[in-house]
């Protein structure tokens, strides 16, 4: 008989976290063991309040957690009673050295396989779950292999595609689980771990290198439906189209599809921007630079639509929106998260308050620590270091508060960067009686009934619609 998988996974993150507490919740008969060397998370995990907020998710840990679900910082411990590890911890883009702004950062990656030889006593399937840049496996493999103990690893790549916001879903119900290796009897064993729920022609088997290449290039296709939709946005602005129907005519031919084609502000997040570097630099590497233009133009495009969109607050507003309070609905990159990585809002914010807004910022998930910490990364630059202008600036002209209302009372312009529910749902009649006028308002997400608005007597700016 095959001896009982048991899991450790190094990482408690946004993936690490959810990923193995739907497996712990799906296979009682599995233990799964998380570890992170940040202490205050694994305490979170073990809190009722999670590090991560994701709708469903609270009941799929409690339901495991205590049973055969457990968030330690005894990383020695885990790794020596699992015989399947997982490495889920952070690839960010590169700060420093060769690749600076492009390369994926592999030290956390590499101390995990370091960190795995070292504590190993038994022979282990080591799964790349971290999105990582195509032959990464090589290395890992080449790390483990170097430990002198005679434990044999194999390694797995197992990249994940579930979204923020939707995670229980998409962990539930998966379009697909993909298992990239070279020995097949590894490839099983994960696959039995998915078979508790997935069925099998859903796990599909590819060579390590596809595998890996398959989550760059499935973020980089998505991305680029957003920024091809943004492009057009800015056209349909230009010209009268609207966004809005010009996506869902197209998207009735089913060869486009309806999904992904909605006109925002920009995309943000973790990873589209990450992934989308890390592909243009090994296009580079591997001497393809029209490949790599090819992929950089959706992150240009980006960059583009995120600046649009402050200027033309600035524009509409007379020019100048110096000492003008504009209220930020949402600084999560997108609904349901209280994620803020590469938020579309933290570039806007940056600009209007170089422009000496006064912006008062509302999200139901965000907190006032984070919005200062992201808002005094960016405008601190690669130095790393405020200017007493900027400090100023981010502690006079920066306010939070517990509400959308709030955030609007005294406000010239409402500014929607995340498409919270709640925030098509307000009195309009009440929060145009206590705005300044003209009231302005600017729909990053058109998810305002634009009319209602403009009955009410807000000047309404859409993206894609003139
Ligand atoms: N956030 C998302 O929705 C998705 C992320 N991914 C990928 O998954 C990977 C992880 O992403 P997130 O979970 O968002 O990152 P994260 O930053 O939320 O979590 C990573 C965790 O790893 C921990 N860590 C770092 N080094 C460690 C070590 N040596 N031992 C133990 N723990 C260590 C950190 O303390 C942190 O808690 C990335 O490669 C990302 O591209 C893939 C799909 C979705
Ligand atoms: O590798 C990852 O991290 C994940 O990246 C994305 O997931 P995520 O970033 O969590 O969320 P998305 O729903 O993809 O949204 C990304 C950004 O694009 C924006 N977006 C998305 C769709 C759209 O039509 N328009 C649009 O502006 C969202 O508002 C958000 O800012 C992918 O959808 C996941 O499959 C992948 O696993």
């Amino acid at each position: 008989m095959s001896e009982q998988t048991k899991i450790c996974c190094l990482g408690a993150g946004y993936v690490g976290g959810p990923t193995m507490a739907m497996i712990a919740h799906q296979c009682p008969d599995i233990d799964v063991h998380v570890v992170d060397l940040n202490p205050k998370r694994i305490a979170a995990w073990n809190s009722e309040e999670l590090p991560v907020y994701e709708p469903g998710l609270y009941d799929v840990v409690k339901q495991a957690r205590g049973r055969n679900l457990k968030f330690t910082t005894d990383v020695p411990g885990a790794i020596r009673e699992a015989n399947m590890c997982f490495i889920s911890v952070n690839t960010p883009t590169k700060t420093f050295g060769i690749g600076a702004g492009r390369a994926a950062n592999l030290e956390f990656v590499e101390k995990c396989a370091r960190t795995i030889a070292e504590y190993s006593d038994s022979d282990k399937v080591v799964v790349e779950k971290s999105t990582l840049p195509v032959r990464t496996a090589e290395s890992v493999q080449r790390i483990l292999n170097s430990s002198s103990s005679g434990v044999k690893f194999s390694v797995l790549s197992n990249p994940e595609f579930l979204a923020e916001g939707t995670a229980v879903d998409d962990l539930l119900n998966p379009d697909r689980i993909l298992i990239g290796g070279d020995n097949d009897v590894a490839i099983e064993k994960l696959a039995d771990v998915y078979k508790h729920w997935v069925p099998d022609e859903r796990i599909i088997r590819t060579n390590l290198w596809s595998s890996e290449l398959s989550k760059l290039t499935a973020n980089a296709f998505l991305a680029q439906r957003v920024s091809s939709i943004n492009a057009i946005s800015a056209l349909c602005e230009a010209t009268g189209a609207d966004v809005d129907e010009v996506a869902g005519a197209i998207g009735t031919d089913s060869r486009i599809g309806p999904r992904f084609l909605k006109a925002s502000v920009g995309f943000g997040g973790s990873c589209f921007q990450k992934d989308i570097l890390n592909l243009v630099y090994l296009c580079e590497h591997f001497g393809l630079p029209e490949v790599a233009q090819y992929w950089e133009q959706v992150i240009v495009m980006n960059d583009y639509q995120k600046r649009r969109f402050s200027t033309r607050i600035v524009k509409k507003m007379f020019n100048t929106v110096s000492d003008k309070k504009i209220a930020i609905w949402g600084f999560a990159f997108k609904k349901d998260t209280n994620d803020t990585r590469e938020s579309a809002a933290i570039y806007v914010c940056r600009d209007l308050l170089e422009e000496r807004a006064r912006i008062t910022i509302y999200d139901p998930q965000v907190s006032l620590e984070q919005i200062r910490q992201d808002l005094e990364y960016l405008m601190a630059g690669p130095g790393g270091v405020l200017t007493e202008a900027q400090r100023e600036l981010l502690y006079n002209n920066v306010t939070v508060t517990s509400s959308a209302k709030a955030a609007a009372d005294g406000a010239h312009a409402i500014a929607v960067m995340t498409e919270w529910d709640e925030f098509s749902d307000q009195d309009f009649d009440s929060i145009y009686q206590s705005m300044m006028k003209p009231a302005f308002v600017f729909d990053g997400r058109n998810v305002l009934d634009a009319q209602q608005l403009s009955d009410a007597g807000f000047e309404i700016e859409s993206i894609g619609k003139s």
